[in-house]
């Protein structure tokens, strides 16, 4: 569903100051439906690698594939249309302080091209699959983080994406309202199939929700594994974040991805509906 292929990022230093490259020729696939974490220190790079999915910073060099189109082959117009398939959520939530609930998800429906009379609609639809129908005419001032945060999710799921991109989506939580998040992410992951990819320094985040784990460190990928290969002990990690993760519990029960993508497949009426995969 995603591929990068030898993406590398390099910033311009600033007068006669050497330049940074935060990625190093990273090439990564993520399957249809699963949920690949990217973790690592902070600087390893995992916020601009997330953010080189969507283009928010286009990659110097390499390509980004999703879903069979090469997104940096894309003119402005091409891509404009092809983010629409990619929601993002932030650690900040970036929601519009003036708006409701209801009016900031609508504004990305605007942003996106649907038309007015549907945008009502289907931002409410958006906001009841995390459950805050009632919430739709409230100002973020008086929503908790994780109200923010699932208002957030709302927006980006509004478009209908193939793809979720979360940045540090928990990070700004207390751990009780952080697992009332993840789980509308695995639950959203679950039921409409989004391939979802999570930039997070908690390990947390990975032991309940991750299939796919990718270490960064210095904008490279150090290590790949399956969160169920580090629990049955077929993958012992050899970085210091993975072994780090290795003595943390990890008792959370998943269900398989081939299962899954059965649910979905076997409910694809109703994900059809929510999500038009
Ligand atoms: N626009 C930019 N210009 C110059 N350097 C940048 C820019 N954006 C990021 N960097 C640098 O690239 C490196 C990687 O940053 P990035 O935010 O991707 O790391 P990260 O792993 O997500 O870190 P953190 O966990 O602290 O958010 C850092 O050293 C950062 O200072």
């Amino acid at each position: 569903m995603i591929s990068l292929r030898n993406v590398s990022t390099h910033f311009a230093g600033k007068r006669g100051e050497d330049g940074f490259t935060a990625v190093d020729d990273v090439c990564l696939d993520v399957p249809a439906g699963s949920i690949q974490g990217v973790i690592g220190f902070s600087g390893a790079g995992k916020s601009t690698l997330l953010r080189n999915i969507n283009l928010l910073e286009r990659p110097t060099s390499g390509q980004v594939v999703v879903d069979g189109v090469d997104l940096t082959a894309l003119d402005d117009e091409g891509l404009r249309r092809e983010r629409h398939q990619l929601g993002m959520i932030f650690q900040h939530f970036n929601l519009l302080n003036n708006r409701t609930a209801q009016e900031n998800v609508e504004l990305s429906l605007k942003f996106a091209g649907v038309p007015k009379r549907e945008r009502r609609e289907r931002a409410a639809e958006a906001l009841e699959i995390v459950d805050l129908g009632d919430r739709a005419r409230s100002y973020p001032a008086k929503l908790s983080g994780g109200q923010k945060q699932r208002v957030a999710i709302a927006r980006a799921l509004a478009t209908k994406p193939k793809v979720l991109l979360c940045d540090e989506p928990t990070s700004a939580l207390d751990p009780r309202t952080t697992g009332s998040v993840l789980q509308y992410l695995a639950d959203i992951n679950q039921q409409l199939g989004i391939t979802t990819v999570v930039v997070t320094h908690e390990l947390d985040v990975v032991k309940n929700i991750v299939d796919d784990v990718a270490v960064m460190e210095a904008g490279r990928i150090a290590e790949r594994f399956a969160v169920d290969d580090l629990r049955s002990g077929a993958f012992q990690p050899t970085t210091e974040i993975g072994r780090y993760l290795l003595d943390a519990d990890l008792h959370i029960k998943r269900v398989p991805l081939a299962e899954r993508r059965r649910h979905v497949a076997a409910n694809s009426t109703a994900a059809k509906e929510l999500a038009h995969v």
